[in-house]
């Protein structure tokens, strides 16, 4: 992944240092941050691999925590480090430790924050350990009654399952699959079951994939090969999916004939219990949700089906949604590929490809005014084709449409530094601005065009004035002031042009 996502906040190196364990969630992001105090406190329990600063929301959900006024775990809805995480700011006392050796239990002072230490618009949390004073006192907690207990349970999926959704509202694309990891990862603990995964259908529902998955300690992965399986693999599996949206089997040994394959599919990856939610948005069949059961058969319930079914739709939410930004931000691209290619025929002149007049005159203005404030001469040169009217009649109007050609590429060639522009001001006339060059500059260009004019020879045998194409130029420069216009200039400058027509053409004449 690119550093920028995984790159540390730049004072995480203090918190790191920190005797007290920290843990430290920026909104955007997925990721938990535990320096090395709070990794040692909780590495037993935690899966992150040695050197790894992180820790997801599994890894903290899997903390034994107890209340340090009972000595009961606290269980995912109570979870103080998720309340934290997901945004309360708190102070209470817990312990931390074995739950097989109450004793060697720890209390801890645990302090929330929601702190905007990035500059970010949303606020991130800061969570501190701080090791308080002697064990509170083990109180034996009575068990709850059952259905206290399923009433928590469910309150407790629900919690867990708005602390994802609101993980995925805000997903960036380049976290999509961390967030819909972390995801699986938390229904599959708590579901209690094996494995979970994604599988996204391909557009015309001939193909499958697993995209992503999550699996318990010791279960084995089969991500790998199930890559872009076929309907005509699973036809069974894939007909229900269309039908039901479900595809719930308690116990795979039963499966109807039908699903043979289906069936040696669950037999080769040890399943014994399989259920699988369809990820519809706007009754597009985008993939599905699912979980299996490999240690042992499960009988699915209702609500494991209205569990698996909320995962689904939130999943297949987030992913619609990148879809979505991805085909706007394609379009929006389109767009600003359209703009600028109309922006570039609008400055265009469409016979010699050179600026036209519309991009001179913008130029013209914007670097009056540059000029002006920074004190710099600006050069402007004026040229006109002689006899191009003979040239034309003689040679036809394509001839001189090819000779206008010639001539702007002899233009475009004299104009090197940032804000000089070459155009077509109009018809045979042709205009040049020099940004920073004074008169002797000018008039160096101004005969530079005339030079390789001439070694172009573009043969006009009835001109008066040379047996090839020659043009007549007036150029002028000065410092402008912050009242100069275009205007001004241009008719200095035309009227030197003038001045070198009336002397004979096939010249360059500075503007008085
Ligand atoms: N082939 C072609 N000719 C053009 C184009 N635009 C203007 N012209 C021609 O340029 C000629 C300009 O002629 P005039 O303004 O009479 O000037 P001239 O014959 O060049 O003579 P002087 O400027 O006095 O030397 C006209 O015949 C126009 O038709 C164009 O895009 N293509």
């Amino acid at each position: 992944m690119a550093d920028t996502v995984n790159a540390l906040p730049h004072f995480w190196p203090v918190l790191q240092a920190l005797p007290t364990p920290v843990l430290y969630k920026e909104h955007s992001r997925s990721r938990i941050l535990a320096n090395a105090a709070a990794l040692a406190l909780f590495n037993s329990e935690s899966n992150s691999s040695p050197g790894d600063s992180s820790l997801s929301l599994a890894d903290i959900q899997q903390l034994p925590l107890y209340n340090a006024d009972n000595a009961k775990r606290y269980d995912l809805l109570h979870n103080p480090l998720l309340m934290a995480l997901s945004g309360s700011e708190m102070q209470l006392s817990l312990l931390v430790g074995d739950s097989a050796a109450p004793d060697s239990r720890r209390c801890y002072q645990l302090h929330s924050k929601l702190v905007a230490l990035s500059f970010t618009l949303h606020s991130s949390v800061l969570i501190s350990l701080l090791p308080a004073a002697g064990h509170a006192q083990v109180i034996s907690g009575q068990l709850p009654a059952t259905d206290i207990a399923e009433l928590e349970e469910a309150l407790a999926f629900d919690k867990l399952i708005s602390l994802i959704s609101t993980e995925l509202i805000n997903v960036q694309d380049q976290q999509l699959d961390q967030h819909i990891h972390d995801a699986l990862a938390a229904v599959g603990e708590f579901c209690h079951s094996d494995r979970s995964y994604v599988f996204q259908f391909t557009p015309d529902y001939t193909e499958m994939s697993n995209t992503h998955e999550w699996v318990r300690q010791g279960i084995s992965s089969h991500q790998a090969q199930l890559q872009h399986i076929p309907k005509a693999a699973l036809p069974y599996f894939f007909s229900k999916m269309a039908q039901d949206y479900v595809f719930a089997v308690s116990d795979v040994s039963k499966l109807p004939a039908e699903a043979a394959a289906e069936q040696q599919e669950f037999v080769a990856e040890d399943i014994q219990s399989v259920l699988c939610c369809a990820m519809r948005s706007d009754e597009e069949l985008l993939g599905f949700v699912g979980c299996d059961m490999v240690s042992r058969r499960r009988d699915w319930t209702s609500t494991d089906l209205r569990r698996m079914k909320l995962v689904g739709d939130m999943l297949a939410k987030t992913l619609q949604n990148v879809r979505y930004r991805q085909s706007l931000q394609q379009m929006q691209q389109q767009l600003l590929a359209a703009n600028n290619e109309l922006t570039q025929l609008a400055n265009q002149d469409g016979l010699t490809g050179i600026a036209n007049r519309r991009q001179f005159d913008h130029c013209l203005n914007n670097e009056l005014k540059r000029c002006s404030r920074n004190g710099l001469p600006l050069g402007l040169i004026l040229l006109d084709i002689d006899r191009f009217k003979s040239y034309n009649d003689h040679y036809g109007h394509q001839a001189g449409d090819a000779a206008l050609k010639q001539l702007a590429t002899v233009l475009q060639q004299q104009v090197k530094r940032q804000g000089e522009l070459a155009a077509r001001y109009g018809g045979e006339e042709f205009a040049i601005i020099l940004p920073g060059s004074n008169l002797s500059a000018c008039q160096q260009v101004a005969n530079n065009i005339r030079q390789q004019l001439a070694q172009l020879n573009i043969s006009h045998q009835h001109s008066d004035i040379k047996s090839y194409l020659t043009v007549s130029l007036g150029y002028c420069s000065s410092i402008p002031s912050i009242q100069d216009d275009g205007l001004q200039l241009l008719k200095r400058v035309d009227a030197a042009l003038y001045q070198a027509k009336k002397s004979g053409r096939d010249q360059a004449c500075p503007a008085q």
